[in-house]
Formats: C-alpha cells, structure tokens, sequence
C-alpha cells in the first residue's frame, strides 16, 4: 500500500510542485497518473520511490514511512521498488544480462539465485536470446522490456514508471504496455506518469489526474482526458 498525506514539496528554486496531495494506493492496484506538463506527475511519483523528498506530509510505502527513513536504510526501499524510465537508463558497457543481474549483486545475492532469476525476467520479456547483446545492440522497444525485467528482478510489490512508452513507437509502447499488465496481473502494483491518451483510455484502470501539483480527479475506470 502507498500512503500519501498531506503532502506538499517546494523545490529549492522556489517552485511549488505539489500542493496538497492525499492518496491511497491498494497492493495489486494499476493507476495512471495523468496531467498537463509541468503539472507534477513526476515529482508526485519521485516521492514514492524517495528521488525527491516532500516539504512536508507523511508518506508511507508497505508499512515504511519514509520520513522516518535512515539513508542507510534507502537501498531496502529500492529493492521494494521498481522503477521505469522513458530513456531507459541502462547501463551501455554491461549486457542485457549484466544489466538485469546488477540490481541483484548490489543487493547481495549470490550467483546461482541471480542466473536463475535474471533468465527468468528475460524470459518474460522475451528476450533471454538477447542476453549477451549490449543496449545499443537493442531497439527502443527491446531496451524497455530490459529495463522493465530489471525493475522485477527482485520481486518488488510496486513497479513506478515515468513516461515509459515516451520514445517508443505506437506498436511498441503497445508490447511494453502488454508486460506491464502481466506484471500487474501477477500482483504487483503498477504506478505509471503517462502522456499516452490512447493507451489510457483503451486500458481503463484508476486513472488519477493532477494539475498544478494537486489531484483533480481519481476515478477507478478513468478516461485521459482533455490533455496534450
Ligand atoms: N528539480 C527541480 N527543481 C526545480 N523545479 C523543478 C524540478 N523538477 C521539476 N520542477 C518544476 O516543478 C513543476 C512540476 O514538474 P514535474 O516534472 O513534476 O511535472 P510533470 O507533470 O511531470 O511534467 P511533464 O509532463 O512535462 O513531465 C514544474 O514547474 C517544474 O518546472
């Protein structure tokens, strides 16, 4: 469950980027966080995963308020936690493999787990003959669905995204939304900042709009919307 209360966040320029939001996020929910630009979809969502801090209010992830968080404590939250880039952020001097196997050495477990389940992702996103590729070997599509394998590889109960389908092709973002659901059907919570109306709009899950860092609008089988 994702808790938010009270939540404002002013960034140090002076720009308030959310201002008042409360929510709740059920385990197993799918919601689209929808909005014109610079509405604060991405710094709503950041919080969730602690990239950016609130100024003030309570957030709590699966029972961990996360003001309450020591620094040293942040890598156990991003191990509960997933995320999704529009540019994918994969590392280019690693392979596939390597790349989906990083966020498990990191964390610690051993060799034998980390093969077993890094072909088990790769699997799922349809890739595991791409596993010795490098990123640049890939098409957009492909680097995403590594990127998505990455973001489950430690089994986390939320997978956020930012724009995931934003470089891709019509056909693609259409695979990548297909693994997202399976994902999702499988339990894990999915949280995705979307400008993509038809995807939305044909997908119809809890949609919640925000506009000048509030929620306007939370409906559990929501439309896009009048935005670009
Ligand atoms: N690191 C930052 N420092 C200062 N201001 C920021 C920072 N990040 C975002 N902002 C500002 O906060 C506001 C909300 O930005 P945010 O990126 O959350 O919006 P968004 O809805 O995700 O926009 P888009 O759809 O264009 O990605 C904007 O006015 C933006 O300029």
């Amino acid at each position: 469950m994702i808790e938010m209360e009270k939540i404002f966040k002013t960034y140090p320029n002076g720009v308030v980027a959310i201002n008042g939001i409360d929510v709740k996020i059920n385990q197993g929910e799918f919601v689209y966080v929808v909005g014109p630009s610079g509405a604060g979809k991405s710094t709503f969502i950041k919080m969730m995963y602690r990239e950016e801090k609130p100024s003030s209010g309570k957030i709590v992830i699966n029972g961990v308020n996360l003001g309450k968080l020591k620094e040293s404590k942040v890598p156990y939250l991003r191990r509960s936690i997933g995320v999704v880039f529009q540019d994918f952020k994969l590392l280019p001097r690693l392979t596939v493999y390597e790349n989906v196997a990083f966020a498990m050495e990191v964390i610690g477990e051993n060799s034998k787990t980390i093969k077993k389940r890094v072909m088990e992702v790769l699997d799922l996103v349809q890739l595991k003959h791409k596993a010795r590729s490098f990123p640049d070997e890939l098409s957009g599509g492909e680097q995403q669905r590594i990127s998505l394998a990455r973001s489950i590889v430690n089994n986390p109960g939320v997978v956020i995204a930012d724009e995931p389908t934003g470089n891709l092709d019509p056909d693609t973002s259409w695979e990548i939304m297909n693994v997202f659901e399976e994902i999702n059907n499988r339990g894990t919570t999915v949280v995705m900042a979307t400008h993509n109306r038809e995807i939305v709009n044909t997908m119809k899950k809890r949609v919640i709009a925000v506009e000048d860092g509030k929620i306007v609008r939370d409906e559990a089988r929501g439309e896009y919307g009048i935005y670009d």
